[in-house]
């Protein structure tokens, strides 16, 4: 039976095929270094990464008529460091006019969060606004992986690669990029467990990278434990979106980094 992310990735391939009929302009070569990275080499505080996240194959619709400006408005008002704009439409009900929302409405980095199959795409992600792009490992052979990473960084893009498991992890580990997203959800299953985080941080710390702890993330505990485990950041969108005073809980997550596991 054909995976959830196999089923996401057919669909992201008619996608690619309309914008390279549809003639997106070429992106800009860098514009203002927005960058995460730079934030996380001086952090004594975890990292949030706050998601505008309308819907998901797994959970169905979370907060399918939030506003993008005064979600993510709130979000950087309570705190949150970043914050990750779900672009996919099929599966998630985001768009691109989200994310060109959000960057209209703050200065903060931003993640452009979509299943990146085609560097077009990453034209389309910057010129609507994206700091960061995602690419994700499950969803690319080793030599897409590097390609797309070269091309983001020639547009002066910064790159959130993500793992699931540990081969994937090594894969990422023989790039020079800095930034790792664990997703503590199996995309292929949707099972969801922060024990990925607490068996793939001693890899990913080992070789000097930061972690994004990615999926799932609840309650306070839950951010202790993966801080516990090494994380410099999390990536949380479904417990923001649905909560009723977001704000509040941001604040409480913005836990101080121990001195060994700041870089
Ligand atoms: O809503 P959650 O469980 O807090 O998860 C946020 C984020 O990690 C999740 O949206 C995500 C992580 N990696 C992805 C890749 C594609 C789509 C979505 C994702």
């Amino acid at each position: 039976m054909e995976t959830i992310l196999e089923t996401i990735l057919a669909e992201k391939k008619k996608e690619v095929e309309m914008l390279k009929e549809s003639q997106v302009r070429k992106a800009p070569v860098a514009r203002n270094r927005n960058s995460l990275l730079e934030k996380l080499e001086n952090a004594k505080e975890l990292m949030i990464i706050a998601e505008f996240k309308r819907a998901s194959p797994s959970k169905g619709d979370i907060n399918i008529n939030s506003n993008p400006a005064s979600q993510v408005q709130m979000y950087v008002d309570a705190g949150a460091d970043a914050v990750s704009v779900l672009t996919d439409t099929t599966f998630f009900k985001g768009s691109m006019d989200d994310l060109q929302v959000v960057r209209q409405s703050i200065a903060n980095p931003i993640l452009c969060k979509d299943f990146i199959i085609d560097p077009i795409q990453i034209d389309v992600a910057k010129n609507s606004g994206a700091d960061i792009v995602l690419l994700i490992a499950a969803a690319l052979d080793d030599r897409k992986l590097y390609n797309l990473y070269q091309y983001a960084l020639e547009k002066g893009l910064d790159v959130l690669m993500e793992v699931h498991n540990e081969a994937e992890a090594e894969r990422v580990l023989k790039t020079d990029n800095r930034l790792i997203g664990v997703n503590n959800r199996d995309l292929r299953t949707f099972e969801v467990n922060l024990d990925v985080t607490e068996y793939l941080a001693p890899f990913i710390r080992k070789e000097e990278r930061f972690l994004i702890s990615e999926s799932g993330i609840g309650t306070i505990e839950d951010v202790e434990r993966v801080v516990a485990a090494g994380a410099n950041g999390i990536l949380v969108g479904e417990t923001f979106m649905k909560h009723q005073n977001p704000s509040k809980i941001i604040k409480a997550m913005k836990l101080p980094l121990s001195e060994g596991f700041r870089r």
